[in-house]
Parts: C-alpha cells; sequence; structure tokens
C-alpha cells in the first residue's frame, strides 16, 4: 500500500523547479546516501562548465582563461573544470591547506600533479597584493573568460575577504570591456555581474540571474525523493550559547488508566533531543513514572477527558511541540479532549498526532493546519480518509516498511528499519522523535528525519543483536544514529 501511495504522491505533488540552497544541500548529501559520491557529481559539474566555455570560444577564439576558485565545493567545480579545459589559469583564494572538503583537495591534488605541463597555471593568492596583479593582469587584456567558482550554495551572509574585493573589481573591468566574459559555476558570487549562471540539477533560489542555464550533472530522480543523512545533516545545530530549555521543550500528553508506557516511551524518546520533557497525563500514569528526567503533570479521572482542555491549553503554552495521542484510549472522554484541546490551542502550536488521537478526531469538522504532523499506521490513515486530489497542508506520516512522508507540496520514502521493529512501543518511539526534532526544526524535516532515526537505530540494533531488541534498546540506540550523521 505504502509504495503505491508513494508513486499515486508523486504525480500530484508538482516536482520543484527551484530549490533553496539547504535542499541542494539534502539532495547532494542523499546522493551520497543512494551511493553516488559526491566527487562524481563535481566531476559531472566540471564537464557542463568546460563544454560550456568550449562553446563560448567558438564566438571569442582562443582567448585566456581564469579560473576564481574558493575554498569550498564550488572551488573544487573549478579544479575540475580546468583539467576539462586544458589550458587555463587557476586563481585559489586561499591558502591550499584551506580547501575545505575531501573532493576539492583531491581534484586539487590532480591539477598539481599537471602543472609541470605547462598548461594549467595555479597561483594562490590570499594577500590582496597577490589578488590585485592577477585582476590587473586581466584588465590589460582585450579578451578574456573569467570563470567564478567562488562561492556556491554554501554562500552565508553579506561576502567576506578577499571575495568582496575580487568580485568588485571584476564588475569593474566587466564594466569597461565587455569582452571579459564571465561565467558563474552554479551560483553568481555576492553580485558578481556574470555573463552566463550555470547551475546545477536545478535552478536555486539565490540565483539573480536570467542568463541561466540548468544542467543535469547526474544526480537521479531518486536523491529529491529518499529521506537519508542528507536529511539529518540539514537539521538545526545546538548553539554552543544557549541555555536550559533552548534547544526544544516537549509536552508528552497521553496515557490512560490501561495504557502508561506509551507516553512515558514517546517522553523518553524525546528526551534523547530536546531539553526539557514533560508528560502530561492521569494519575494511574504518573505515579509509575520514576525517571527523574521527565517533569509530569497530574491529571484526574480514569482518561484525559474535556475536563482537562483549558488546563493543558495552559500548560501548553510553555512548550515547543506537543505530541499528543499515546495510550490516550478510544472513548466519548478523550474524543471530547481531542477535538476540543485541538480546536483550542493557539493556531501555531506544532502538534505530533499519533495512536488514539488519530482515531477519535471528528475528520468532518477538522482543519489540517500546517503545523500539524500526524504519525498514522496503515489502518488510522484509512480511517483519517485524506483526500489525495486536495492534499492536506499537514505533514503525514504513513509508517510501514516503507515510511511515506508527505503534504501538500513535498513527499519522500524513508527505507531504514527492519521487521524486528513490529514489536509495540516503536510508534511512540517515531513520534517522541519526532517532537524532539519538531520542537526546533520545521514540520517535514522532522517527520523526515524522525523516521530515518528511528528506523537506523532499529537497523544498528539488527547488527548487534539479531532481531531480539526491546523499545528502550532503540531509545537507547538513538543518540548514536544522531553521532554518526548529525
Ligand atoms: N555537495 C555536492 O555534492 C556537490 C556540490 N557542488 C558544488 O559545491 C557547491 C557547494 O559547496 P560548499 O557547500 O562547499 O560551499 P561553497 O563552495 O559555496 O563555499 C562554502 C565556504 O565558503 C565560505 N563562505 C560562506 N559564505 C561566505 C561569505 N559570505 N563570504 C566569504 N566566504 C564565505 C565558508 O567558509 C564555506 O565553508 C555548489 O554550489 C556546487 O558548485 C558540485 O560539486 C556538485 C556536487
Ligand atoms: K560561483
Amino acid at each position: 500500500m505504502n509504495l503505491k501511495l508513494f508513486k499515486i504522491l508523486t504525480k500530484k505533488i508538482k516536482e520543484k523547479e527551484i530549490i533553496s540552497p539547504k535542499e541542494m544541500e539534502i539532495i547532494d548529501n542523499n546522493c551520497e546516501y543512494l551511493g553516488i559520491p559526491k566527487i562524481l557529481l563535481m566531476e559531472n559539474a566540471g564537464k557542463c562548465v568546460s563544454d560550456e566555455i568550449d562553446n563560448l570560444r567558438v564566438e571569442l577564439g582562443d582567448v585566456p582563461i581564469f579560473i576564481f576558485c574558493g575554498t569550498g565545493n564550488n572551488g573544487g567545480d573549478g579544479f575540475a573544470t580546468a583539467r576539462h579545459l586544458g589550458k587555463c589559469k587557476v586563481i585559489l583564494l586561499g591558502k591550499e591547506e584551506n580547501i575545505k572538503t575531501y573532493e576539492a583537495r583531491e581534484n586539487f591534488k590532480i591539477l598539481k600533479n599537471l602543472t609541470e605541463f605547462g598548461n594549467i597555471e595555479i597561483k594562490n593568492a590570499t594577500y590582496p597584493n597577490e589578488i590585485l596583479e592577477i585582476l590587473n593582469e586581466i584588465e590589460n587584456l582585450d579578451k578574456a573568460i573569467v570563470v567564478d567558482a567562488m562561492l556556491g550554495t554554501g554562500i552565508r551572509g553579506e561576502l567576506r575577504e578577499p571575495y568582496g574585493t575580487v568580485v568588485e573589481k571584476l564588475n569593474k573591468i566587466k564594466r569597461k570591456n565587455d569582452n571579459i566574459k564571465i561565467i558563474s559555476v552554479d551560483v553568481e558570487t555576492g553580485n558578481l555581474n556574470a555573463d552566463k549562471v550555470i547551475t546545477f540539477h536545478k535552478r536555486k533560489t539565490i540565483n539573480k540571474l536570467n542568463n541561466l542555464i540548468v544542467k543535469p550533472i547526474g544526480i537521479p530522480k531518486e536523491a529529491e525523493y529518499v529521506v537519508g543523512w542528507g536529511d539529518l545533516k540539514a537539521l538545526s545545530k545546538r548553539d554552543p550559547n544557549s541555555h536550559k530549555g533552548e534547544n526544544g521543550k516537549v509536552l508528552v500528553i497521553g496515557g490512560s488508566k490501561e495504557f502508561f508506557g506509551a507516553p512515558i516511551l514517546a517522553g523518553l524518546a524525546a528526551l534523547k533531543l530536546a531539553d526539557i520533557v514533560s508528560i502530561a497525563s492521569v494519575k494511574d500514569v504518573v505515579k509509575k513514572i520514576t525517571n527523574p528526567e521527565l517533569i509530569t503533570y497530574k491529571l484526574k479521572g480514569d482518561y484525559i477527558g474535556e475536563k482537562c482542555i483549558d488546563k493543558l491549553i495552559e500548560i501548553s503554552k510553555k512548550y515547543d511541540c506537543i505530541v499528543l495521542g499515546n495510550g490516550l484510549g478510544v472513548n466519548e472522554e478523550t474524543k471530547g479532549f481531542v477535538n476540543g484541546f485541538l480546536e483550542g490551542i493557539d493556531k501555531d502550536k506544532k502538534v505530533v498526532i499519533d495512536a488514539d488521537a488519530i482515531k477519535v478526531i471528528d475528520y468532518e469538522k477538522f482543519e489540517f493546519r500546517e503545523n500539524f504532523i500526524f504519525t498514522p499506521h496503515r489502518r488510522e490513515f484509512e480511517y483519517m480518509g485524506v483526500n489525495l486530489d486536495n492534499l492536506p497542508s499537514s505533514t503525514i506520516v504513513l509508517k510501514g516498511k516503507y515510511d511515506i512522508i508527505f503534504n501538500k507540496n513535498n513527499v519522500k520514502i524513508n527505507k531504514t528499519g527492519n521487521s524486528g521493529m513490529t514489536i509495540g512501543g516503536t510508534g511512540d518511539i517515531l513520534c517522541g522523535i519526532i517532537g524532539g526534532l519538531y520542537a526546533k526544526n520545521e514540520a517535514f524535516l522532522s517527520a523526515c528525519c524522525g523516521c530515518f532515526i528511528n528506523g537506523y537505530a532499529g537497523d544498528l540494533l539488527l547488527k548487534e543483536k539479531g532481531y531480539y531488541y526491546t523499545p528502550m534498546d532503540i531509545i537507547e540506540k538513538i543518540p548514536h544514529v544522531l553521532k554518526l550523521f548529525g
């Protein structure tokens, strides 16, 4: 069922034509997850740019080529371009030891091996006088091609030196002599006035120029759909100067006189990710919570009912994210509570809705808000009656062998996990992880990463213990997964 739904959704949800640098980074990293090394993509990027320069040479003749390279992977594309071109001058804006990535370093090493043959020249330009010397050389030429492989999707904020000076001076040269043609690789560096941008895979939201060519570099469609470690790397990073509570506060609302384990598992999973986790439940559950790290709110009665709505709405205000539904029980009391609570809480409150809460929602009147995440299994999903012709704004995680994560604008598939995870409690852990992530990240990313982490924890356990692991083992493995890929 899940794969069938996935196929339907990929047809219904319009493919994005423009993507943000963050989305591109996720795709690049997920290419690696699928086994496509970044260096291969870099190779293809270099070939695309050199082909385009060859076209330009037909028009301009055999003019000198200067490739300005930064120390990130955009610079790496510049090194690969240089090798494909053969004859050119490479200007590394920084020191060799500061080249940041493996792929860029490898490509730089190859270039160094080629320099003795005289076609490729490398110049290190770290200091202003070295940079100005090269820019003056370009200024005195009648014709030249300049390749901007300085900064790409990794660019953040205002241009720092030496990039600022190079861009400013190149713009000046260009204004005086239009026979100096500037080609930007992937993204224009700052406000560089390039003649053309060759961008890879898809247009980026930060591309300003209209004269832009989009080139495929061997990224398969699947890299946009699969959940992989690229998603994990995109999660917000912990600020080293942050204070208690600033890395997420989660409130789990669940449990009943019959089910006490579910909200505790969700809470313990969330605790691996968020600073503060509390559980609001009935007295029978609260008295079983012995973990000193969990804060508790005791509610009257055997089930969380309508009488708790006002109190819990008030408590919710103190939390970034609410996890709702684990072990609530399905009856008139919980039905009244869930519907009233979701209607009454602040409209922008983040809520992860699981298990019994999914079963008691009155979908006829329900508003699928953007800040809701649902985590149904197949039967719960059917019960929700999602209209596939008018997809909801809420994010939905359909759990299964393959988890399908989707909303109005996005769909992804997660493949981690194994049949050892059919044990009770893994669903509670999943929504606890999602809640912990959602406290500090966007809904869709949190849902995708939650599925990946939960499944990967199970996959690590399968290797260690075979199928003989428990929900508590999964919770203990969450930090290992995060450490591997975070
Ligand atoms: N990641 C991949 O798989 C691929 C990436 N590719 C290329 O790699 C690029 C992205 O590479 P990176 O993520 O390494 O990023 P960049 O090469 O764009 O550079 C990032 C570095 O520049 C510095 N920087 C950022 N903002 C700055 C500013 N305002 N002023 C001065 N310095 C600044 C930072 O130190 C950062 O490490 C893409 O645009 C594309 O050209 C291609 O090789 C295709 C494959
Ligand atoms: K660039």
